[in-house]
């Protein structure tokens, strides 16, 4: 939901950004267990990103807002999430849609120079389903 409080997480970064955008996609879950989700039916996912980082870009960015929902929301936005790849083997549960969303937002914020991390997934899938999907250790690889 727009404007809404959302958890909050715990880091050790000095800047932090959040980003509210929603985009609207069919599902289904592939198991007969799943009951009425394993027919065919929509959403409008409602999605919070929060980036963290201790390094601006040049324009003074974490990341550019605009960015962060062009990524995700031109990639899903009325569209079957069953058709992509990354749900062949994955369900689209709410739960897995906001592991790939983070993964894909992560992968993208590598590529920057200023190294921010995406921290904190929130998925809202109805009025009363939500997840929140948070990367081990903030997603600092210590490896
Ligand atoms: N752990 C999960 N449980 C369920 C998922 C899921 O992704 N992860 N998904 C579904 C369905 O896809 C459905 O879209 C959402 O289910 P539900 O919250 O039960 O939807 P309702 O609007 O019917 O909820 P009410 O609160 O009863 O109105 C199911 N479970
Ligand atoms: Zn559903």
């Amino acid at each position: 939901m727009l404007q809404q409080i959302y958890p909050s997480v715990q880091h050790p970064y000095s800047f932090e950004l959040n980003k509210d955008f929603n985009f609207s996609s069919a599902h289904y879950i592939p198991f007969e267990e799943a009951g009425k989700c394993h027919n065919v039916h929509g959403h409008t996912y409602f999605i919070n990103l929060t980036i963290a980082g201790n390094e601006l870009d040049e324009m003074g960015f974490l990341v550019n807002f605009s960015e962060l929902k062009s990524l995700i929301h031109g990639r899903y936005d009325h569209r079957l999430l069953n058709d992509f790849q990354e749900f062949q083997d994955n369900s689209p549960s709410t739960e897995q849609v906001a592991q790939t969303i983070y993964n894909i937002v992560q992968e993208s914020l590598d590529k920057r120079l200023n190294k921010p991390k995406c921290v904190q997934v929130f998925v809202r899938e109805t009025p009363t389903s939500y997840v929140v999907y948070r990367p081990a250790n903030h997603g600092v690889d210590h490896a």
